[in-house]
């Protein structure tokens, strides 16, 4: 439909599109004031025709002779020109045009709008057409009402569809104007002769006077805007209701017409300039308009963006609307900061690579040297005809020739055509949290997850994306940074995301590792509905949170897959501009970030079990938001395993105290040759980068925490799906004897609630875990509830309280 009206509007546009000169403000003058005296001219002469149009009539013949005196005010022109509009022409209703030219000057000398004017001599010929037919009905060939065309157009039509016929196409034309012009309807006629019988008659036939009197709102308006179209025409008002309008009549049916005309009457009413203006720009934007309707949209399309023009996107972060992310004064600034170069020991640094390569013939061409936060790299270009492998060989001799640890030598820097040499600084200096944070690259970042990790060996803010990633292995012998790492990753994420958009799942088996991120607990952290803590120590209950995020996965996977998108930032866009309905269960779904700093501890105890569900997450989460950062101290086979590492393409190793360790992680060397404390080898699958951790201390974590801990918080933290384990399985014949003191008011809690769910007890009856579980137990023996479902709440099959009591008893006899 909307398709089909503007298709209309553009070419009722182009059809009665005047040709557009553009004059000069002289031309102008010129041109309009000519249209206006050629407008009075022809007024002046048509009325002397009326008085001397016979008398003339003999005189046209003989237009060239000087001898003949008309009678016409304007002489032999006037004459002419009278004769040829009104006799030979349209007859009187010829003065409408007259009034055209008159109007054109002053449109042209007044600079005004031209779609008006254009849609005047649409209107104004139109009238002409019709009266000079009108007239000609009546008149005869020579008559001057009607003029010759009017006649000849009559006895045309009249001896096609005779006198009757034309009659009615007259009245039809009438009928048409009327209803397009001013968009009258069948309902506005039956308002006028329903306030006729309240006597307003005479009002209404007057037209300039008010009609309305005793008639309800709805017609009052519709009354008002019949008036007021006929007010309008009375005062060759400019303002007449615009081609859009007209193609609405002609498409739509009587009742939208109804409601178009009362909201759309102050047009018609309003002689003002501003709403000239208005209807001028809805004209001249109309190109733009087919655009915009130019697709067809879905019915949800329509309801979504409707929503989003009333409430705008969905803002997931309204509910902690004040939220204030945390500053960056909560940050140490480090004395030592920033690069100092130490031209001695670069200088001695060179000489010393220089002098171990020529001992062993191997001449350098050119040599370079980037410094680092803690190593230099030298890039050396080798003399032609080198072999690179007998640079690579000497690492040890050129590190023993340094004196020198952690000596990596990369032959050759990838993309780049040369050696490079990592020596490690004298005075390696601190890359602190603050300026990693501070950095424009991690600021402006857009990622979904940024995690600023530290400062690359060109001493670069080096960036990533955890969502990218999708997940991280990191791996380090004790001390090397490994905590530190993970708090920067947190830290990270903190600083850039709501607590609505990204949620922890924190397993700490050290048990104080990550204990600082307990204050935050309801605003960041995600936990079973069961647990009391929400960072997980002990092992046991790890295994129940794999098992949860599974079914988040899975319950996620399904929304997905009805919101048809593939992943989760597609379907919060979707979600955002509310186009998924909440009532389906869709929801904003934040990331969740789970993070396990030690992983071999788990692996040692759970082996399987904790496997499984973490393969199974690594594998599939990806699309979801579910992202794992897993950490160990041990980097052994038996701890990262082939399945395991298949799905962890993001690594990040700390310092290692072997090779092999090295090559498991890493699935090279290098990461022995780390000098600790927070030096680091970063890989996503491809290269090696060197990075130096950025150093967030725990005061500074503890800042960070207070300062959000302090902060207005959801009411719990983020709860994960119920998920019991086996060793929790129902036995299903307790004895009635056997059942828990609480368990009738349990009983009353679940039929009250009507949901059956452990935790809602753990909630009511102020209970341990166990105890709830329990009792869970028992009123599904006792058969007030039904099994267990998985993610969801059980069934509960008592519907009231009174049914409650009946069953009790039953069961008592
Ligand atoms: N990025 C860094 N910059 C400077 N110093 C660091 C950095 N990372 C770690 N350190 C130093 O190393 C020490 C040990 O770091 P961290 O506690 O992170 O090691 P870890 O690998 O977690 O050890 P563990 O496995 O025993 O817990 C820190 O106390 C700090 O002094």
């Amino acid at each position: 439909m909307a398709k089909k009206k503007t298709k209309t509007k553009t070419s009722t546009n182009k059809k009665f599109k005047l040709p557009s000169f553009q004059l000069s403000s002289q031309q102008k003058l010129v041109f309009g004031s000519f249209l206006v005296i050629f407008g009075i001219v022809l007024c002046i002469a048509f009325v002397s025709f009326l008085f001397t149009g016979e008398a003339d009539q003999s005189t046209l013949s003989d237009f060239a002779s000087r001898e003949v005196k008309p009678k016409n005010w304007l002489s032999k022109t006037g004459a002419w020109l009278s004769d040829l509009f009104i006799q030979r022409g349209f007859g009187i209703a010829s003065f409408i045009f007259s009034g055209l030219c008159c109007l054109s000057g002053v449109y042209i000398l007044t600079e005004s709008n031209k779609t008006k004017l254009r849609k005047h001599w649409f209107w104004g010929t139109l009238i002409i057409i019709w009266l000079s037919v009108f007239f000609g009905f009546f008149g005869a060939k020579t008559d001057i009402l009607g003029g010759t065309i009017g006649y000849e157009v009559n006895s045309y039509l009249q001896d096609y569809i005779g006198k009757i016929g034309v009659s009615l196409l007259l009245l039809f034309g009438v009928i048409t104007y009327l209803a397009i012009r001013f968009r009258l309807t069948f309902q506005n006629f039956a308002n006028v002769f329903y306030s006729a019988k309240k006597d307003i008659k005479d009002e209404f036939t007057t037209a300039n006077e008010d009609i309305v009197v005793g008639v309800d709102n709805n017609l009052t308006d519709e009354a008002e805007a019949f008036k007021s179209a006929f007010d309008i025409k009375e005062k060759e008002s400019i303002n007449v209701p615009v081609e859009d309008n007209i193609d609405d009549d002609i498409l739509g049916d009587s009742v939208t017409l109804n409601t178009v005309e009362a909201e759309e009457k102050p047009v018609l009413n309003s002689t003002s300039l501003e709403v000239n203006i208005a209807e001028e720009e809805i004209e001249e934007d109309l190109d733009i308009e087919v655009e915009q309707v130019a697709e067809e949209q879905s019915e949800t399309d329509n309801l979504s963006d409707k929503l989003v023009a009333d409430f705008g996107q969905f803002d997931p972060t309204l509910e902690l609307a004040k939220y204030q992310f945390p500053t960056l004064d909560l940050l140490k600034k480090y004395d030592s900061e920033g690069i100092t170069i130490n031209q001695e020991e670069l200088e001695e640094n060179k000489n010393r690579i220089v002098d171990t390569l020529k001992n062993y013939n191997i001449g350098i061409s050119n040599i370079k040297a980037t410094i680092g936060p803690t190593v230099t790299l030298y890039e050396i270009v080798p003399e032609a005809g080198i072999r690179i492998s007998k640079i690579k060989n000497l690492e040890d001799d050129i590190a023993l020739s340094l004196s020198a640890l952690g000596i990596r030598i990369i032959a050759p820097i990838p993309g780049k055509g040369t050696i490079g040499i990592e020596v490690p600084n004298k005075n390696s200096t601190i890359v602190s949290m603050r300026s990693v944070i501070a950095s424009k690259k991690f600021q402006s970042s857009d990622m979904q997850l940024p995690i600023a990790l530290g400062k690359t060996i060109s001493n670069e803010t080096f960036v990533v994306d955890l969502a990218k990633m999708p997940h991280m292995l990191m791996a380090g012998a004790t001390g090397q940074g490994k905590s530190v790492g993970l708090n920067a990753v947190l830290t990270s994420l903190l600083y850039k995301k709501h607590p609505a958009e990204v949620k922890f799942v924190l397993v700490d088996p050290k048990k104080v590792e990550l204990t600082l991120f307990n204050k935050i607990e309801r605003h960041y952290l995600a936990k079973l509905p069961d647990s009391e803590d929400a960072i997980i120590t002990d092992n046991t209950k790890v295994i129940n949170t794999l098992n949860s995020l599974c079914i988040e996965m899975d319950n996620r996977y399904e929304l997905l897959k009805s919101a048809m998108c593939r992943n989760i930032a597609e379907y919060n866009a979707k979600f955002k501009a509310r186009k998924l309905n909440p009532n389906d269960g869709h929801q904003f779904l934040p990331y969740i970030v789970l993070v396990v700093d030690e992983f071999a501890d788990l692996i040692m105890t759970a082996g399987k079990e904790v496997e499984t569900p973490i393969a199974r997450l690594a594998q599939l989460a990806r699309a979801i938001g579910i992202h794992l950062i897993i950490a160990t101290q041990r980097p052994s086979v038996n701890v990262i395993t082939g399945i395991i590492k298949a799905n962890f393409p993001a690594r990040i190793a700390f310092r290692v105290t072997s090779k092999i360790d090295s090559r498991t992680i890493l699935d090279g060397a290098g990461a022995d040759q780390l000098i600790g404390r927070g030096d680091m080898l970063y890989t996503q699958g491809n290269d090696l980068i060197r990075v130096q951790c950025a150093f967030v201390d725990t005061p500074e974590v503890e800042r960070i925490t207070d300062f959000i801990g302090s902060q207005k918080a959801y009411p719990e933290a983020y709860m994960l799906p119920e998920f019991v384990g086996e060793e929790s399985g129902t036995s299903l014949d307790v004895d009635i004897s056997d059942r828990d003191k609480l368990f009738k008011d349990a009983a009353i809690v679940i039929v009250t609630a009507q949901q059956g769910s452990a935790s809602l007890l753990q909630r009511k009856l102020k209970l341990g875990y166990n105890r709830a579980g329990r009792l869970i137990d028992q009123l599904e023996a006792a058969g007030i509830v039904g099994p267990f479902e998985g993610s969801k709440a059980r069934q509960v099959l008592i519907p009231d309280l009174t049914a409650l009591d009946n069953h009790l008893e039953n069961e008592i006899q």
